[in-house]
């Protein structure tokens, strides 16, 4: 790898020190960073050198997977973080920061690779990218990339209006748009899992697939960031973003190469082909949730109004639901559904593929029920394949039961999503990095139900926390004789 510069903006933060310090020091840690490297941490406030390095040691001690105690290699990871004060809007910080940039870049014998993190409030991004381009640290001899965090807009006009700047000072193909849930390891174990295998090829359509189901649901609810999610709602913070990200990997058709490129045309397919949900008719098809009050693991816990920093009068969604079509021959007549909400029931990412069965009635002369089978792709916090099917139970007078076919990843060797999207960044590879293309298209699919939302047009329910939100959302799959496959519902009879 290229030796760089990674200039972090935001680097006194909450993102930087739960997720990006520990990051880089894993990827150091694995060999996965440039043999020379310079990190220059950046925030209004004065910090020396030296005491900025020891707030990254305090959050590597902290968050970090890997134990920071005794490690020899500590200290010269640290010895590469510089620190300077700089304010976004004051263009001469930017010609102070240019001079430092390349005073290290000379100490080091670094060619000018430099890579721009913005983890900074997103109403900054397109400053700071003008103000790259006009203060000359973008103009060097080497490459520059732009790491930018979400939210990318928060509607299809300020979306467009904010790629437009950035592409006054960055090309396309050097942003890139971190989706962290595109760096989870079974996200990315999606590409292989479904191209990679002609067995699961040959049933991934609409032949076999009755419906997919994709879920987020957590037990947090808005903590610390009342300011910010009062205004996003579930639908900007979740929806728009990681879980059509997640639909577009899971639907995607095979490519003719795996290549980032190739990658890119099939999931703009997918997300060009969702019928659109017109604003009248938003209420069939998408189910807004707020929770109140309740009990989450056996605690009592506010409902949202209760929450500090939110308005009693809030309509704020906290849960949504949807019910999605691709229009594609592959995937007509298979319903998506999509669902993600706050101080639910269980913290669970999954995808679960229902396969269509017709055995059903051919077991019911023998008094027999089959189960149809389920492909369960849970995300986080497990990380597990599995299959369920029907067969009989020796153990059980040979009744027919369903059983399970498992394979679970040892969590504790996995990297983190930021890990691997910022290795992938230095790389340049930007397989698992959200392209413009589909976010243009993401925030299209999502703006007549945003308006739907302001308009009141869709019915705010509000769920008991602890529950699996709003019953609506029950009866969106009731509607088409289906029903949401929690754990529970999975027997667990054989574990290979
Ligand atoms: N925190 C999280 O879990 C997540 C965050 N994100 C995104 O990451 C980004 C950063 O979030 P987060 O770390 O939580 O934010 P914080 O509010 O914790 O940190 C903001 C950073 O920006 C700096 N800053 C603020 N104003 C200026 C300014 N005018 N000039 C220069 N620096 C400034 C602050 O430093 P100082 O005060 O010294 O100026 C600080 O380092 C946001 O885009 C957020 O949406 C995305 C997903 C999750
Ligand atoms: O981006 C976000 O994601 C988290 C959920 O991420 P996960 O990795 O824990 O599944 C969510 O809590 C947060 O509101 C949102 O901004």
């Amino acid at each position: 790898m290229e030796s760089m510069t990674f200039v972090l903006f935001g680097a006194t933060g909450d993102l930087a020190k739960r997720k990006i310090y520990p990051a880089l020091y894993n990827l150091y840690l694995d060999g996965k960073l440039p043999s020379t490297f310079s990190i220059i941490g950046l925030g209004r406030r004065e910090l020396r050198d030296d005491a900025f390095q020891s707030q990254v040691e305090q959050s590597l001690n902290q968050f970090s997977r890997r134990s920071v105690i005794q490690s020899p290699d500590l200290n010269t990871f640290l010895s590469a973080f510089r620190y300077h004060p700089l304010n976004v809007t004051h263009p001469d910080d930017y010609r102070k920061l240019l001079h430092l940039v390349q005073s290290r870049e000379n100490e080091l014998n670094i060619r000018g690779n430099r890579l721009f993190y913005l983890s900074v409030s997103p109403e900054f991004f397109d400053v700071i990218a003008l103000q790259i381009k006009e203060s000359g640290l973008g103009d060097t001899e080497g490459w520059k990339r732009l790491i930018i965090e979400k939210p990318f807009g928060r509607d299809l006009q300020s979306a467009r209006l904010l790629n437009a700047k950035l592409n006054e000072a960055f090309e396309e193909n050097e942003i890139y748009r971190i989706d962290h849930y595109l760096g989870k390891t079974m996200v990315q174990n999606l590409e292989t899992l479904v191209l990679a295998n002609p067995v699961i090829q040959a049933v991934w359509n609409n032949r076999h697939i009755a419906n997919v189901q994709i879920t987020a649901s957590e037990t947090v609810g808005v903590e610390e960031r009342a300011g910010y999610y009062d205004r996003a709602g579930a639908i900007r913070d979740m929806m728009q973003n990681h879980m059509l990200q997640v639909l577009m990997m899971t639907a995607m058709h095979l490519p003719s190469q795996i290549t980032p490129s190739h990658i890119k045309d099939e999931k703009r397919k997918i997300i060009k082909a969702l019928q659109p949900v017109h604003k009248s008719e938003a209420a069939l098809s998408v189910v807004r949730g707020q929770y109140a009050s309740g009990s989450v693991n056996g605690n009592a816990v506010a409902g949202y109004l209760q929450e500090p920093g939110i308005e009693a009068s809030s309509r704020n969604d906290t849960f949504v639901a949807a019910r999605l079509w691709i229009d594609d021959p592959k995937w007509e007549g298979v319903p998506f559904y999509i669902r993600t909400g706050k101080r639910m029931s269980e913290k669970s990412t999954r995808i679960v593929v229902e396969f269509k069965n017709p055995t059903k009635e051919l077991y019911v002369t023998r008094n027999a029920i089959t189960s149809p089978n389920l492909l369960v792709i849970e995300i986080s916090p497990n990380e597990r394949v599995s299959l369920q099917f029907n067969g009989k139970n020796a153990e059980n007078d040979g009744n027919i039961e369903s059983l399970e076919l498992s394979f679970k990843a040892d969590q504790n060797k996995q990297p983190e999503a930021y890990e691997r999207l910022i290795h992938d960044a230095l790389e340049g590879d930007a397989t698992f990095f959200a392209h413009w293309n589909e976010v243009e298209l993401s925030w299209q699919w999502v703006q007549p139900i945003l308006e739907a939302f302001e308009e009141n047009l869709i019915r705010l329910h509000a769920y008991e926390a602890g529950s699996n939100g709003p019953e609506a959302s029950d009866q969106l799959l009731e509607e088409d004789g289906f029903e949401w496959w929690l754990d529970p519902k999975i027997p667990q009879l054989v574990l290979l």
